[in-house]
């Protein structure tokens, strides 16, 4: 496999869903939750100003809370854009659900930590339309909601590489939320220990911030997940798109 050669960056906007209500963590931890109401209105919102995917998780089936499955199926059967569902999807009945929502594709998170060979074999059998989620405090994955450690990124990484993974969606979980821009660095090291595709997580708080991650596309990275600076209204999707166009 070859680093991809996207044009241009990939912005996915975030709908994280907990108890029903879309919402914003600080730094993943349960309990930091600010409201943002209903899921749908705004994937929604994000889809009518130009979005091309959304970032769906259902963070109850993460933190091992409960889970919000049909309705997320409600959302994504309801998009016409492509939806990237992760939270909770650890297993065969639960990815055969988040599959069978139409999303274009999943992402997981603790089962790589878990469950390896599990993952092996559904990275075998569907190719890229699953990404793996690398959550990290320094280099160490966190798992279960953030809260559990998983191991090593870098070993994870050349596992997962051996095995076909498509696309690493990496998160460092002490910027996640914080609008204090996102970890350039790590995401410069995930880009050179592999030649698959990255989607950028956490921190994103401005247009500049955007600009910068844009400047790593030649690197590797495909896409960035913006959460909390829309929400919050830092600058609108529409002139994000514009940013990175
Ligand atoms: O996205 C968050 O803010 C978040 C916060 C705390 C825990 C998880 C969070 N997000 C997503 O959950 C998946 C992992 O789910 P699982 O481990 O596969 O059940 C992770 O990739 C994030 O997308």
């Amino acid at each position: 496999m070859s680093t991809p050669s996207a044009e241009k960056l990939v912005l996915l906007p975030a709908v994280d869903v907990r108890d029903g209500q879309a919402v914003r963590l600080v730094k993943g931890a349960s309990g930091s939750e600010t409201s943002y109401g209903e899921p749908l209105a705004a994937a929604l919102a994000w889809q009518n100003a130009g979005a091309e995917w959304i970032h769906l998780v259902d963070l109850d089936a993460a933190f091992g809370t409960g889970d919000n499955r049909e309705l997320l199926a409600e959302v994504t059967g309801r998009l016409d854009v492509k939806v990237e569902l992760s939270g909770g999807i650890r297993d065969d009945a639960s990815l055969r659900a988040a599959l069978a929502t139409g999303c274009a594709r999943v992402n997981l998170g603790t089962a790589a930590l878990e469950s390896p060979e599990w993952v092996a074999k559904v990275i075998a059998e569907y190719g890229d339309r699953i990404a793996v989620g690398l959550d990290v405090v320094g280099t160490t994955l966190r798992g279960r909601g953030w809260t559990s450690e998983g191991g090593d990124l870098y070993e994870a990484l050349a596992r997962l590489d051996a095995e076909g993974c498509a696309r690493y969606v990496v998160t460092d979980v002490d910027k996640d939320g914080t609008l204090t821009g996102p970890n350039l660095q790590l995401l410069r090291n995930v880009c050179a220990a592999t030649d698959r595709a990255v989607v950028a997580s956490g921190g994103v708080s401005s247009l500049q911030d955007l600009r910068d991650i844009a400047t790593l596309v030649p690197e590797g990275v495909e896409g960035a997940i913006v959460g909390k600076a829309l929400y919050a209204q830092a600058f609108t999707l529409e002139e994000a798109l514009a940013a990175v166009s």
